[in-house]
């Protein structure tokens, strides 16, 4: 067996960078005191045991892979030389070219998770640059599988892309509820209740399609045909526009993926 990996996550202190941390932490890809995490402002009280640094270069010099997990806008001024490490970044609109020459390192892999790699359910594409070997590629879909699941993509376009389907994509059914949920309590429904019937409609109809593995449109389809009540507010809001409502909002996404990589 080789030395146990040492991970160190920039930004370790954030939303997504806690979240693989732990992640990583439950799966046991690396022990607590072979973990680094670095953070800007006030160290967050998480982790014991793991090392808690503002110095990110020290965090790069004492592990093996280096995850940076700050906002774009935050990324230039991070100086961080990776002398050739394996550098995966999970931030939107990177691209690899632009790692590999700001971390000083040719192995680098672009990334993109999602919110719910707080509860190990993210879905992460990834691409690595022509560096990454098959022993990077390994800590990856360990990395990112502990996280949830994960799939190497052919190109950054597809990252780009679906950096607003999968990354951006626990906020669409957030929006759904909300929608749903102000449209209840508008009609006299409690808070409380419409709140429960809410949640219980986003997770049993997630874990329903999880089990069926069947074809959306199949789905749709099927209650379409029963021509019920589900069916009238199937047609209702298809007339409203929501293929074209989710289409423009997938394309936004998708733009300013590519924008941000262009200004980076
Ligand atoms: N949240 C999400 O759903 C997703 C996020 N991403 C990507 O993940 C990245 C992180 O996002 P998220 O976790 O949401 O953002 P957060 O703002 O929650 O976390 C970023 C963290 O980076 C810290 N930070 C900033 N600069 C430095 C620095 N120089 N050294 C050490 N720490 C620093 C911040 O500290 P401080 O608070 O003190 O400023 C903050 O804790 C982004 O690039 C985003 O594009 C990708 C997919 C999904
Ligand atoms: O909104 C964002 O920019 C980040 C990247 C994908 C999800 N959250």
């Amino acid at each position: 067996m080789g030395d146990p990996l040492k991970i160190g996550i920039i930004g370790g202190g954030g939303w997504l960078g806690g979240a693989i941390a732990a992640s990583i932490l439950d799966a046991g890809l690396v022990q607590p005191r072979d973990l680094s995490l670095s953070y800007r402002r006030e160290q967050p009280h998480r982790f014991a045991g793991s090392f808690w640094t503002t110095d990110s270069q020290r965090l790069a010099d004492r592990s093996d892979v280096i995850i940076v997990s700050v906002r774009p806008a935050d990324w230039q001024p991070l100086a961080v030389n990776a002398g050739g490490k394996l550098v995966i970044s999970v931030m939107a609109g990177i691209r690899l070219r632009e790692l590999a020459k700001h971390h000083n390192t040719d192995r680098v892999v672009r990334s993109l998770p999602n919110a719910a790699a707080e509860v190990g359910k993210s879905y992460t594409p990834w691409i690595g640059s022509e560096g990454v070997n098959d022993q990077d590629r390994a800590i990856v879909r360990a990395t990112f599988d502990a996280c949830g699941a994960q799939d190497e993509v052919a190109s950054e376009n597809d990252i780009d892309y679906l950096t607003g389907l999968s990354g951006s994509g626990p906020a669409f059914p957030a929006l759904l509820a909300d929608a749903m949920m102000r449209d209840a309590v508008s009609r006299g429904i409690t808070p409380d209740v419409a709140r429960r019937a809410v949640t219980a409609v986003l997770v049993g109809s997630g874990r329903l399609f999880e089990k069926s593995g069947e074809c959306p449109a199949y789905t749709v389809e099927a209650f379409v045909g029963y021509r019920g009540t589900t069916a009238a507010a199937i047609e209702a809001m298809r007339d409203a526009g929501f293929d074209a409502a989710v289409r423009d909002g997938l394309a936004a996404a998708f733009q300013k993926s590519v924008d941000m990589g262009n200004s980076s």
